[in-house]
């Protein structure tokens, strides 16, 4: 069911045993070492297919390309999905208010997110995967949920705007109150919001507390059936589209099993969106879904939040139209602790490009020396590592490199950035 994801940049092996990470899990508080044995899976939420990429999407990306990297770097294979919201509101809103096909922008927005994450030399998901390739499974776990009484319909009044195409049973909901009877889940464990929060983040997410048929104000839609001019596929529960969080939690438990090692995303995800993919996951397969929730902070641009609706997007390719080494702008980003929210500005990126001009000046007087010995013993090769597996402590690793720019001899340290970083010097 996967689509196409984009080409994979060259990680180098280094010699010497990279360390095991240790990562702020979300639904703890707390940071904690990741376990994930000899074989890790991460499910991190995909784009909603406009505004691509701007660089608060590209920080989320760069946060767990940097997890994948010390997992590959200590011996750990690493499976890895990520999903497409090319099937919901948002994108069908923008679809309808600039006149095009939702097909068509969910299309190029994502030829335009590949091409961004590959000159950003992000390692691409082995399960690259579209809401409207899983259709039919959603609709058959949705159905389940319906049996097993943790979902239940809400009838559509005749005269909705906009009005339904065969009113049908009506639209499907999650039942909160009875998955925390039937389920192990509980409201709150993943996000540790407080009921005032929640309540809040519920609407900013287009939540609908106050529908009139709804058993609990919170209770999240996951199936909406077909209205007029909107995109709908006839199913076993009726003609319809997948609701926003259990379109993940299908893809993800579809690719990945249940139990995964890491469900990661920007913060703004953590409730509802994290909350209740993890229920509906639960509910669907009656295991864990996830072993440890870990956010991003969220990028800003001109003091507010870079994101669609505001409009104050810099976009990865306008800023490689224009000339600026994608290098750069993943050192730019990479200098920035990723729990951090923080600031984009053109400083931060004239402060990379000096940088990494001094990193690759400093390289090209080192004899390289790539050689596995080389590497097991360096001390700034080990620091490198143990910055990374603190929590992805990036900016310290970028601190480390900048004193071996300034004028030791050690032959390792390009090797490791490479792979630690995914910058070539
Ligand atoms: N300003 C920002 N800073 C950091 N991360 C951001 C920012 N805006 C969005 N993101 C993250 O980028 C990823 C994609 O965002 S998105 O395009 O809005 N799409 C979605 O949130 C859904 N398709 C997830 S299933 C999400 O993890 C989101 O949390
Ligand atoms: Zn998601």
């Amino acid at each position: 069911k996967s689509v196409a994801s984009w080409p994979a940049p060259e990680i180098p092996r280094i010699g010497g045993t990279g360390i095991p990470v240790s990562l702020f899990d979300s639904s703890t508080g707390e940071v904690v070492p990741v376990q994930p044995d000899a074989h890790a899976t991460l499910y991190v939420c995909g784009i909603t297919p406009y505004d691509a990429t701007h660089l608060g999407h590209a920080a989320t990306y760069l946060a767990f390309d940097t997890l994948g990297r010390a997992w590959r770097d200590a011996g750990i294979e690493v499976s890895y999905s990520q999903n497409i919201t090319d099937v919901d509101d948002p994108l069908l809103e923008r679809a309808t208010a600039t006149g095009v096909d939702w097909e068509d922008l969910a299309q190029s927005q994502t030829d335009l997110f590949r091409s961004d994450m590959a000159a950003l030399r992000v390692i691409p998901p082995d399960h690259y995967v579209r809401v409207q390739d899983v259709v039919d499974e959603t609709a058959e776990a949705v159905g389940r949920m319906l049996e097993e009484g943790t979902a239940y319909r809400v009838p559509i009044t005749a005269d909705a705007d906009p009005a339904p195409l065969d009113a049908g049973d009506g639209d499907v909901y999650f039942d909160v109150e009875a998955a925390q009877r039937l389920t192990s889940w509980r409201l709150g464990s993943v996000s540790r919001f407080d009921a005032e929060h929640m309540a809040s983040a519920f609407v900013e997410f287009g939540g609908d507390p106050d529908r009139p048929g709804k058993r609990g104000r919170l209770d999240p839609l996951l199936w909406r059936a077909a209205r007029a001019g909107e995109p709908s596929w006839p199913t076993p529960i009726g003609r319809g589209r997948p609701g926003w969080h259990v379109e993940c939690s299908v893809i993800a438990t579809g690719t990945l099993g249940t139990g995964i090692t890491v469900q990661g995303g920007g913060r703004d995800l953590r409730f509802p969106h994290h909350e209740f993919s993890a229920a509906h996951a639960t509910a669907i397969t009656h295991e864990t879904f996830a072993h440890h929730f870990a956010h991003a902070g969220l990028v800003a641009y001109d003091g507010e939040k870079m994101s669609k609706s505001l409009g104050n997007l810099v976009l990865v390719s306008k800023l490689t139209a224009e000339g600026h080494d994608p290098a750069a702008i993943r050192l730019a980003i990479l200098s920035n602790h990723y729990r951090d929210d923080w600031s984009w500005s053109d400083e931060l990126l004239d402060r990379a490009e000096e940088r990494l001009a001094r990193w690759r000046a400093h390289a090209a007087t080192v004899a390289v020396d790539d050689a596995a010995s080389a590497q097991a013993d360096s001390p700034l090769v080990t620091r490198i590592r143990r910055a990374v597996a603190n929590d992805l402590d990036t900016p310290t690793a970028v601190a480390v490199v900048d004193e071996w720019a300034a004028g030791d001899a050690d032959p390792a340290v390009p090797g490791i950035v490479d792979a630690l970083l995914g910058i070539t010097l």
